[in-house]
C-alpha cells in the first residue's frame, strides 16, 4: 500500500500536468459514461410506456371488432340495404377505433360499406390474410380513401362481415415502437416495420425467441421485446445505443458539452492541489533512510599545517534519477518533521560509510555532522551515535555535532553538555551571522566556533564585516573552543585568517565536497604529500 502510495506520488509530481489532464479525461469519461447510462434507463423506462400504451391500444381494437363482429355474423338480416348501411352506421358510432364496416359475398368480395355504400362490381384485394393465434383475420396496409385523405389501413374480418380499423389508431400503435409483430400459427408476421428491412430477419429470430419464453416485458440490452399474455402483438424496439442516442435528439450532445465543461473545470480546481501533491515534503518520509541518502564529505584542514583532520557531512537525497540538494530537500524533511529520522540516519551512514573507506592513520579523524536543533537531543542522538561507532570498530574517529547559531535556545545546553560527557564534540555553525554573544556562547560552552562563509569572502576587502574575525577568535579563546573558517576560496583568505589566529577551515578552495571513494583518495594524497598544497 506505501509503495502504491509512494508511486502514485512520485508520478505526480514527475508529471503533474499529465495527472491533471488525465484526472479531466477520466471525469469526462465517468461524467459522459453516467449520462449515457442515464439515457439508457430514462430510454428503457419510456419504451415499455410506450410499448404498455401499445398493447392497451391494440386490446381495444380487438375487443371492440371482436364483438362487433361477433354481433354481426350473427345477424342474419344483414344486406346491402339502405336500412342496414344506416343500422351498421349507427353501431360505428359507438365504437372507437372502428371507421368503416363492409359486406362480402361467398367468395369473400367486398360488396358494399358504410363508407362505399353499394358497389357497382365487387372488389376483393390481393391482400395476404393474416391469421393470429386467437383467430383473428387481418389483411394489413390496404390504401384507403377517408375524409380526402389517402391513408393505410388495418382490415379485420369474419365473413360475410369485416372491419375497418381507423387508420388514426393504427399510426398510433405504430408510432409507439419499431416492429409490431402479430403472432399468427406460422410465427410473427411484420404488421409494421420502421426499420430498415435487412434487419428484420434478425430482428423477428431475436423477439420470436423471446415471444416463445411468454415474459414481458423482454430484452433489456439490446431490444424490448413487450408482449402481453393471450394477446396477439409482439412489438419490438431498438435499443442499442446509437437508436437511444438518436432517440434522445440533443440531449446527448448537450450532455457531453456539460460533462467536458464540468471535466475542465473539475481539472482546473485539482491543478493547484496536484501541484501541491507533487511536493517533494509528501514524498519525503519514504526516502529519509541510508539507502536513499548520496552523502558527500567535505575535508577540514589544519592551516598552518595543510594536514587534512577531518571532514563535514554533507547529505543529498537519491530517488531515481534525481537528486535532491539541501536547498530542496531541507524545507521538505522541516515540512515533514523528520529532522530527527534525517539526522540519524546520515549520522550512521556516514560513520559506516567513512569507517569502511578510511584507512586508519596515527591521529585522529573528525566528523562532523549537522543537526537539526531537534535532533540535538542526547537521549536519542547518543545512542545512535554510538551504536554506529561501536558497530564501525574504529576508535580513531571523533563525531563533532554541528548545531547552527540561529538554533542556539537555553535548553540546547543541558542537551550540548550531555552530548560532550558522553565524549561527542559541539560546533556552533554559521558563526557570527546570529545574535550570539560571549554570555550566550560561554554557557553553551562549544569545542569549536564555525566562522560563517560570508566573513571570508569579504576578508581580503577588509570590510567592516571582516574586521569582525578577531572578535571571533578572542571569544573562541574565552570559552576555550578552537575557531573553524568555513568558505575559503584561496590561498590569500587562508594566510588571512592564520594571521588572525583561525587554526582550522574548509572551503572549496581547499577542498570540494566529494563522495567517500574520491575523498579518502584525496585524503591518503594530501597526507602522503606532507599535508602542503
Ligand atoms: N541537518 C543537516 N543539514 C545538512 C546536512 N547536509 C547539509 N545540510 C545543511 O544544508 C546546508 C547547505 O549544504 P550544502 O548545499 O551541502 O552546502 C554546503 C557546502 O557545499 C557549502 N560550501 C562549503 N564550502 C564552500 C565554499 O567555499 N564556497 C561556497 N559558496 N559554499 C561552500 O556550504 C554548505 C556547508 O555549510 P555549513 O553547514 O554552514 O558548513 C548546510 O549549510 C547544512 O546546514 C545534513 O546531513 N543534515
Amino acid at each position: 500500500m506505501d509503495r502504491l502510495r509512494y508511486w502514485l506520488l512520485l508520478t505526480i509530481s514527475r508529471r503533474p500536468k499529465a495527472f491533471v489532464r488525465g484526472a479531466g479525461v477520466l471525469v469526462a469519461v465517468l461524467l459522459v459514461a453516467g449520462a449515457l447510462a442515464a439515457m439508457v434507463m430514462v430510454d428503457h423506462g419510456r419504451t415499455a410506456q410506450r410499448h404498455a400504451e401499445a398493447l392497451r391500444i391494440f386490446e381495444g381494437i380487438t375487443a371492440e371488432s371482436t364483438a362487433l363482429l361477433d354481433d354481426l355474423s350473427r345477424d342474419d338480416g344483414l344486406d346491402c340495404s339502405y336500412e342496414s348501411l344506416a343500422y351498421l352506421n349507427t353501431r360505428l358510432l359507438e365504437s372507437r377505433y372502428l371507421r368503416e364496416i363492409g359486406l362480402l359475398d361467398a367468395d369473400r368480395r367486398l360488396v358494399c360499406s358504410t363508407a362505399l355504400g353499394r358497389l357497382a362490381e365487387p372488389v376483393k384485394g390481393d391482400y395476404p390474410v393474416h391469421v393470429s393465434r386467437s383467430g383473428l383475420e387481418l389483411l394489413d396496409d390496404i390504401p384507403l380513401t377517408m375524409a380526402g385523405k389517402k391513408l393505410k389501413a388495418t382490415i379485420i374480418q369474419r365473413p360475410p362481415v369485416n372491419v375497418v380499423v381507423s387508420p388514426y389508431a393504427t399510426d398510433d400503435l405504430n408510432a409507439r415502437a419499431d416492429v409490431l409483430w402479430l403472432r399468427t400459427t406460422e410465427g410473427l408476421v411484420a404488421l409494421h416495420a420502421g426499420v430498415e428491412p435487412r434487419l428484420l430477419p434478425a430482428m423477428r429470430a431475436r423477439a420470436g425467441r423471446l415471444a416463445a419464453s411468454g415474459a414481458s416485458p423482454r430484452g433489456l440490452g439490446y431490444e424490448l421485446v413487450t408482449m402481453s399474455e393471450g394477446q396477439d402483438l409482439v412489438l419490438q424496439t431498438q435499443r442499442g445505443l446509437p437508436a437511444i442516442l438518436m432517440r434522445g435528439g440533443a440531449l446527448f450532445p448537450l450532455l457531453l458539452a456539460g460533462s467536458l465543461l464540468i471535466a475542465a473545470l473539475a481539472a482546473g480546481t485539482i491543478a493547484p492541489y496536484v501541484a501541491r501533491l507533487g511536493h517533494l515534503r509528501n514524498r519525503i518520509g519514504f526516502l529519509c533512510d541510508e539507502a536513499h541518502l548520496a552523502l558527500v564529505y567535505q575535508p577540514l584542514f589544519e592551516l598552518a599545517t595543510g594536514r587534512p583532520v577531518g571532514c563535514e557531512v554533507l547529505a543529498r537525497l537519491k530517488e531515481g534519477d534525481s537528486q535532491w540538494l539541501p536547498s530542496v530537500m531541507i524545507p521538505a524533511i522541516l515540512g515533514a518533521g523528520l529532522e530527527r529520522r534525517f539526522d540519524h540516519a546520515v549520522a550512521r551512514k556516514a560513520i559506516a560509510e567513512l569507517s569502511a573507506h578510511l584507512p586508519s592513520i596515527d591521529e585522529r579523524f573528525g566528523i562532523a555532522l549537522n543537526c537539526f536543533p531537534p535532533s540535538v537531543d542526547a537521549a536519542t542522538l547518543a545512542p545512535v551515535l554510538q551504536g554506529a561507532l561501536q558497530a564501525s570498530g574504529r576508535r580513531d574517529l571523533d563525531v563533532c555535532v554541528e548545531i547552527t547559531e540561529h538554533s542556539l535556545a537555553s535548553d540546547l545546553v543541558k542537551e550540548v553538555q550531555g552530548l560532550q560527557a558522553l565524549g561527542f564534540l559541539v560546533a556552533v555553525d554559521d558563526f557570527g551571522t546570529g545574535y550570539s554573544n560571549l554570555k550566550s556562547v560561554t554557557r553553551l560552552s562549544p569545542d569549536l566556533l564555525k566562522i560563517d562563509g560570508s566573513f571570508v569572502y569579504e576578508l581580503e576587502d577588509a570590510t567592516l564585516r571582516a574586521s569582525l574575525i578577531p572578535e571571533i577568535v578572542r571569544i573562541a579563546k574565552a570559552v576555550d573552543a578552537e575557531t573553524v573558517a568555513e568558505g575559503i576560496q584561496n590561498a590569500r583568505q587562508m594566510q588571512l585568517l592564520l594571521a588572525e589566529g583561525v587554526r582550522y577551515g574548509q572551503g572549496f578552495g581547499l577542498g570540494m565536497p566529494m563522495p567517500v571513494e574520491e575523498f579518502v583518495g584525496f585524503v591518503a594524497e594530501r597526507l602522503a604529500d606532507g599535508h602542503r598544497e
